[in-house]
């Protein structure tokens, strides 16, 4: 059922629930549940709102799965993350996500078989191949084992001399981790070079500050990488990149480190991006390759200078996004999210709302649309993008713009225009990521502050809420043992974990359109964020398409 032109989009009706409720369908982005201890900021913080919809617990309040096979991804080990969330949540199925279709298609070699990296290696003969991308083990964007297949692979079928554009992480991983991440890589690199072919670590740069920016918030994050990935100038210069990283960690943390490049001991820099090279992105996440795909691939693009074009074979890890086509040539075919629910209810006249601030703006939008940028039907359908602040860390601003994004869904619900009102409130996440204790409880007070003014308004106008999240982050705030006990580095410090956990999520519907008898099932135990969509699409009075993940609610008879 690939292309739309086969789909039956009709939705069945519901037997029993009704049409014409507007339901708010909010996520909290990075809330997971985990045990009250002074590390969990969800529950350090004032959250009545919160509190008072788990006292509906079990019908009305339950915990689901956002991590590992429950959304996707390879193992039961990898955390959640927003990407795969809001596929799931917004699809209604899992499907096998970046992660794991690089893991297979590398395990298989067929790779090394598709058009992208036959599209690339023309240019192994007499060019340099570079592979821009985030360096860890985090398994979000990217992961270093697939980067150590790919060098070996790319050098095995023709590549002579690569260099590799480092982007530290910090984020998905504890912060300084970076150091031995680029230690493994320059082992391997030392290994190729042993073996005849020229490889090198070109560049580098944190991934917050160089490069993966997204959502369009802030291109001078892509310029500083562009300067040093493609123009090979940047701000600080060294000749071995382990040195590298430890020098600039001594004033900024793993994603933050201002650009470096590699150069030789003429100064010169060891690996520009010239005509005739290969270009890889090895991250297989979309989200934060985008604006880069776009300056290495459009002809026409003013979001910065340039400077110089260099003529050269692009293709992504994956292709990033399917309705721009880009980028045009990719070295994995991406998962075919289609039918999502946002496309059916759309098409079976659903009037939708949707908002974020920028830097989750894409998540409630082309993420929850199966990495699909655009409107399905924009009679129906309003996207609301709320400017993000620029240049901070969210730690000095952790109410970020929780407040006004509930002013704009509360105004939504209370316009009667729209049927589904659905929006991401960042806070918890992004706050969460910066590993800051205290802003994360500031953060997530404000957020149960929004989902308090949302709900309200679902009260006035006789509505629907389901609360929910795409994945945990800021009820765990550092690393522990097997027996959740908090770890200490050898200075005696605390290991703040400033990434994604694997905790399951809430869930809660109500409100007084929320018919009687309405609860969750108790035969769904395992239930997950996929089993979210055809819930929605109950609630909104439909029966979702038999192949959904089932609905998580019942009605019972009173
Ligand atoms: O910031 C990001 O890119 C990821 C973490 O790497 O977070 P999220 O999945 O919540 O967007
Ligand atoms: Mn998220
Ligand atoms: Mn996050």
């Amino acid at each position: 059922m690939g292309s739309s032109g086969q789909v039956s989009w009709k939705l069945e009706d519901h037997p029993i629930l009704p049409k014409g409720k507007t339901v708010a369908l909010i996520v909290l982005d990075g809330w997971g549940e985990y045990k009250p201890d002074e590390y969990n900021c969800i529950h350090v913080a004032p959250t009545p709102t919160m509190d008072s919809l788990k006292q509906g617990a079990p019908e009305k309040w339950r915990l689901i799965k956002a991590h590992g096979n429950a959304v996707g991804l390879p193992t039961e080990d990898d955390m959640g993350n927003s990407e795969v969330g809001h596929n799931a949540l917004g699809a209604g199925r899992i499907f096998a996500q970046g992660a794991k279709l690089v893991d297979l298609a590398l395990a298989s070699g067929k790779i090394y078989e598709g058009e992208g990296f036959k599209y690339i290696s023309e240019c192994f003969e007499k060019g340099t191949l570079h592979l821009i991308g985030l360096l860890s083990d985090g398994g979000v964007h990217s992961r270093l084992d697939q980067l150590q297949l790919l060098l070996k692979g790319a050098s095995e079928r023709g590549a002579k001399r690569i260099r590799v554009h480092i982007l530290t992480d910090g984020r998905d991983v504890l912060d300084g981790s970076s150091v031995g991440f680029v230690e493994t890589l320059e082992n391997d690199l030392a290994k190729l070079r042993d073996g005849g072919v020229d490889a090198r670590i070109a560049s580098g740069g944190g991934r917050m500050y160089v490069t993966m920016d997204r959502y369009e918030n802030d291109w001078d994050v892509v310029k500083r990488g562009w300067d040093a990935q493609v123009l090979g100038e940047a701000p600080h210069k060294f000749t071995n990149a382990v040195e590298a990283v430890k020098k600039l960690r001594e004033n900024a943390n793993d994603q933050y480190l201002p650009p470096f490049v590699i150069v030789d001991e003429n100064e010169k820099a060891v690996g520009p991006i010239v005509d005739g090279d290969a270009v890889v992105t090895f991250n297989f996440r979309a989200d934060r390759m985008v604006m880069l795909a776009k300056a290495l691939e459009y002809q026409d693009f003013d979001k910065f200078d340039r400077v110089r074009v260099p003529k050269i074979r692009y293709a992504g890890m994956l292709q990033y996004d399917g309705e721009l086509k880009l980028p045009n040539h990719y070295l994995v075919s991406p998962p075919e999210i289609d039918r999502t629910s946002g496309e059916y209810l759309v098409r079976n006249g659903v009037r939708t709302f949707a908002c974020s601030e920028t830097v989750k703006f894409g998540h409630v939008t082309f993420f929850w649309n199966g990495n699909r940028s655009g409107y399905f039907n924009p009679e129906l359908e309003e996207y609301v993008e709320i400017p993000s602040d620029v240049g901070i860390t969210f730690n000095v601003q952790p109410k970020m713009k929780a407040l006004e994004i509930g002013e704009k869904a509360r105004d939504a619900i209370l316009s009667r225009k729209f049927d589904q009102v659905r929006v991401n409130i960042p806070n918890g996440d992004m706050v969460g990521h910066t590993g800051d204790i205290q802003a994360t409880v500031v953060a997530c007070k404000a957020a149960d502050e929004a989902v308090k003014i949302i709900i309200d308004a679902i009260e006035q106008v006789g509505g629907i809420y389901v609360v929910t999240a795409d994945h945990g982050n800021a009820e765990d705030m550092v690393k522990r043992n097997k027996s959740g006990q908090p770890l200490f580095d050898k200075n005696g410090n605390l290991q703040i974990l400033t990434s994604h956990t694997c905790q399951p999520v809430p869930i809660a519907i109500g409100g007084p359109g929320l018919a009687p008898g309405v609860r969750f099932r108790n035969d769904v135990p395992n239930g997950g964020l996929a089993n979210v969509a055809a819930t929605v699409m109950n609630l909104h009075g439909y029966v979702a398409p038999n192949d959904y993940e089932p609905t998580l609610i019942e009605v019972v008879k009173n």
